[in-house]
């Protein structure tokens, strides 16, 4: 099962409410929340106030994206805010093994994500407490940006490392592509092993450039370059 997870940083900031409606509507999975703080990454987004905003406005999974240092102060913020995922970067906690259970305890999924030149043994010791990992396929900060093509390694290597883990432990862990994922590439990021797509320009502007109140054509579009992989 394939998951389409719009990034609302390229969505409207005006009518954030009307957006997340409209693209769950439209035939999203989940909702990415992308938090940068200007200091772990170089821009400025949204916090727990705006996910307390959005929550009425969907029953879908709110998928937080924490791009910020230190990350264990925020955890419970987001939690109380209605979130229903909570990833963050290695590099950004001084202990991952506690930002996980922080983020469990307050009865969240948990995920770590790997920036492209992020290396992938943060998880080693951490496998059962991931429910999700999240591969960075650009630099972080920015949407619009290009895919960086050597992702499709590392996440071919993300995916024998996770299904090694389902097969000794019978769990699943998602496996979440961030970064330039566009109709155009995503059959591909597929069959290098992600099931969940992040797309924040490909879905909210499209969308907007073709029906300013419907999503629906793009994700469509995603779905059926999916359905190939699939098949
Ligand atoms: O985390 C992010 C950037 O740090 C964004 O989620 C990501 O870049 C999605 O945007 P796009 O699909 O436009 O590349």
């Amino acid at each position: 099962m394939f998951r389409i997870a719009p990034s609302l940083l390229s969505a409207d900031f005006a009518r954030l409410g009307d957006e997340v409606a409209r693209v769950i509507a439209s035939g999203a999975d989940w909702i990415h929340f992308d938090v940068m703080d200007n200091h772990y990454v170089p821009n400025l987004t949204i916090g727990p106030l705006v996910c307390e905003a959005i929550r009425p406005h969907t029953t879908a999974p709110i998928d937080v994206h924490l791009m910020v240092k230190p990350v264990d102060r925020i955890i419970p913020d987001f939690a109380r805010a209605g979130a229903d995922i909570i990833t963050f970067h290695p590099e950004a906690s001084e202990h991952i093994d506690r930002s996980l259970g922080l983020i469990r305890d307050a009865g969240c999924q948990a995920g770590l994500v790997f920036n492209p030149a992020t290396p992938l043994h943060h998880m080693d010791h951490v496998m059962d407490r991931l429910d999700v990992v999240l591969l960075m396929s650009v630099n972080p900060g920015f949407g619009g940006q290009a895919f960086i093509p050597e992702t499709l390694d590392k996440l071919r290597a993300v995916r024998a490392r996770l299904d090694a883990y389902e097969a000794r432990s019978g769990r699943r862990i998602l496996l979440e592509i961030d970064g330039g994922v566009k109709i155009d590439n995503i059959a591909d990021i597929a069959r290098a092993g992600a099931d969940t797509f992040v797309a924040g320009s490909a879905v909210f502007g499209a969308g907007r450039d073709s029906d300013p109140n419907r999503y629906d054509s793009v994700i469509a579009a995603l779905r059926a370059e999916l359905a190939k992989v699939a098949a």
